[in-house]
């Protein structure tokens, strides 16, 4: 009994922690599989020994959050629920009664309240009893109608969710590579609990209601499935969900593990729901969980393999990100061979050797990771060197998390930005070599320097063993190649992503210096400076680029592997006439002022405030209410991103 309790003490405390960095920091320091096993090693002790500690989380829901947000108590606590990974335990909860079987939706719960017809709050669910308040963060969800037919008092809940494709897409676009998401859950409790709803807006938040609480004038005819057809009237997503009885059970179930493997959206199980509303209430609930409706989570699929190598990862920030190559193994229907080990804590803890044997499942179905480490030879070495660049790497500690930089302040990888722009339509316009691309080929050490890239073909065998990779992309890429050798001098000096120096200045340099690079590496600050649109600045910046020595040897090297042409002769006046009043920032221009240059060159105007005469108004945030945008919209004057302008300019591209 004593070492009984001496253990659920330990996992209670663990499971606590836990608990506290998942709802208070959105962070996660055990994998969900860890968690839930080590809860149901507690919930087990606590069957045999009858006895509950104060504080077990078997009892307890969540966490306060902590920060600037507003909180409110809500009005009907929010319980978690009893779940299983046995579809027999499911069916048997099912029995006969009709089911709502539907997808439980892994991200953050939300509670909308509307009165008049109109979103009047919106609270997170917090630790079950008292949420944030985040109501002008929901008016910038996706799919939220902010109003309704319905008059009365509707109170209503669902799970706000970000998609796997826009949290990569958004992740990717976060500079700080230590500020990252891990998953689509964090970015999206982190988007929804902002204090600027800008940041939530461009998110892509998305909300599906999953149960309705109350609209006092409404009859359901005590269905729960009828409040759900209700609410889809009323303009609301409502989750996917299939009628089942246990009977048909197997039936919704082949449909659901099939349709979670091709999902872009989070979800980790499926939610049963009695359908009788009345019957459901009729049970009650426990301190935990209400007893009308029960969670199954899958049961994970995990394979047991051999741990091939460890490959490190290099990154902008300089952080070296250690990814497992084992064995492939086919999990929920897909081979798999690689999962990310996050970092060197991991690495440690996983007691990691190559040759091990590890065993290996996808979280929700979808991302691998290593459940654990059968034979921990824990002989793998971290590594001393960047593989990017070879520079020094060291393992650093922050947060109690140990992880692998490197040191050397001109890695490639860190330089990644530099690359992106290089290969970027505007630049040298190589197809098909993304960013993800230049990543991988940097980490793998082939690219140091702009030459490079051109000269991938000398690591032929290599890339076509790259995952993603084969015969035919390595073929697609090289043609890419060799059409993006064939270039022009503008477009090499904007590649060179001299500071300020964008396409337009390029151009405009060009036309002084009459083509010639050897007179532009040779001119003289006065020189540079006289040319019309090239302030002080500017011509510093260029001075100094082309008389560093090493700057001037790489390009030497790249020169050596391109072929220039003349510039084809100056695009036609497409804007004349055009008017455009450019607002807010730009990304792909160095700043407005060159996209001006640019609508100038092809004929067009820009001015400083949106009239009558305005043709268009360039913005990338066309939802924002700033004056440009209502003036805009009040005279009917289109309003487009910065995407949209650059088809106008390039309409065989678009
Ligand atoms: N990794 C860690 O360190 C760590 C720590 C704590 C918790 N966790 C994870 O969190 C889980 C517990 O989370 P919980 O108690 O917040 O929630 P839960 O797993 O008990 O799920 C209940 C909640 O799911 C939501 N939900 C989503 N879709 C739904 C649908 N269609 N119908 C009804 N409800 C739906 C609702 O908000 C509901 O309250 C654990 O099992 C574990 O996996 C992990
Ligand atoms: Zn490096």
């Amino acid at each position: 009994m004593e070492a009984a309790l001496s253990k659920m003490k330990e996992l209670a405390q663990k499971l606590n922690q836990a608990s506290k960095a998942y709802y208070q920091e959105d962070r996660e320091i055990m994998s969900n599989l860890e968690y839930d096993a080590l809860y149901d090693q507690l919930a087990e002790l606590e069957k045999e020994t009858g006895t509950v500690l104060a504080g077990s989380p078997t009892i307890s829901v969540g966490y306060e959050s902590v920060d600037a947000l507003p909180k409110e108590t809500h009005e009907r606590p929010m319980l978690s629920l009893d779940k299983t990974k046995d579809r027999e335990v499911l069916r048997e909860f099912i029995g006969p009664r009709k089911t709502l079987l539907s997808w439980k939706l892994d991200g953050l719960t939300i509670v909308l309240t509307y009165e008049n017809g109109r979103l009047l709050k919106a609270v997170t669910r917090g630790n079950g009893t008292v949420g944030e308040v985040i109501t002008n963060n929901a008016r910038v969800f996706k799919n939220i109608p902010l109003q309704i037919p319905y008059q009365g008092r509707l109170v209503l809940r669902g799970e706000a969710i970000i998609t796997y494709s826009d949290f990569q897409r958004i992740n990717e676009s976060i500079e700080d590579v230590d500020a990252r998401y891990k998953n689509p859950r964090n970015l999206c409790s982190g988007s929804v609990r902002q204090l600027n709803n800008q940041v939530t807006a461009s998110r892509n938040v998305r909300f599906y209601a999953f149960s309705l609480v109350s609209a006092p004038e409404v009859d359901f005819d005590n269905s729960h499935e009828n409040q759900f057809q209700w609410l889809k009237g009323q303009g609301f997503d409502v989750v996917e969900y299939r009628v089942v009885t246990a009977s048909t059970l197997d039936q919704a179930m082949d449909y659901f593990s099939t349709a979670i493997t091709k999902n872009d959206f989070p979800s980790d199980g499926l939610v049963a729901l009695y359908d009788d509303i009345a019957y459901g209430e009729s049970l009650g609930r426990t301190a935990k969980f209400p007893r009308n409706a029960f969670a199954f989570k899958w049961a994970d699929e995990i394979r047991e393999t051999h741990l091939l190598k460890i490959q490190w990862s290099p990154s902008r920030t300089g952080l070296i990100n250690p990814v497992a190559v084992f064995e492939p193994v086919e999990l929920e229907g897909t081979t798999v061979s690689r999962a990310s080990v996050h970092n060197v804590s991991i690495v440690k803890q996983l007691k990691l050797g190559i040759g091990d044997t590890i065993r290996v499942y996808k979280a929700n179905m979808i991302i691998p990771q290593i459940a654990e480490n059968l034979t921990c030879s824990d002989n793998l070495v971290i590594p001393d060197t960047c593989p990017a660049c070879g520079g020094e790497a060291h393992v650093c500690k922050e947060n109690d998390v140990e992880a692998l930089y490197c040191m050397n302040p001109d890695c490639a990888a860190k330089k990644i930005r530099g690359f992106t722009l290089f290969a970027s339509r505007d630049a040298m316009n190589i197809d098909g070599l993304s960013q993800s691309t230049l990543e991988k080929f940097i980490a793998m050490g082939f690219i140091h320097e702009f030459a490079d890239i051109f000269q991938l073909d000398r690591h032929k065998d290599a890339i076509i063993e790259m995952e993603g990779f084969g015969e035919k992309s390595y073929e697609n890429l090289i043609l890419s190649l060799d059409k993006a050798r064939n270039t022009t001098l503008s477009r090499v000096i904007y590649s060179l992503g001299i500071p300020g120096i964008g396409l337009a200045n390029a151009k405009v340099i060009c036309r002084h210096f009459k083509d010639d690079l050897s007179s532009v590496r040779q001119a003289s600050m006065e020189e540079i400076s006289a040319i019309d649109g090239i302030g002080p600045v500017l011509a510093g910046n260029i001075y100094s680029y082309f008389h560093d020595k090493e700057n001037n040897q790489k390009l030497d090297r790249l020169m050596g592997v391109l072929i220039l042409h003349a510039e084809a002769a100056s695009q036609t006046q497409i804007f004349v006439g055009v008017t455009f009043v450019i607002t807010g920032s730009v990304t792909h221009f160095a700043n407005r002022n060159e996209m001006k240059a640019l609508i100038e060159s092809l004929g067009g105007k820009v001015t400083g405030s949106v009239t009558g005469k305005t043709t268009y108004l360039i913005n990338n945030d066309t939802m924002s209410n700033s004056s440009k945008n209502k003036k805009a919209k009040e005279l009917g004057i289109p309003i487009i991103s910065e995407e949209e302008f650059l088809k106008l300019v390039h309409p065989e591209e678009a």
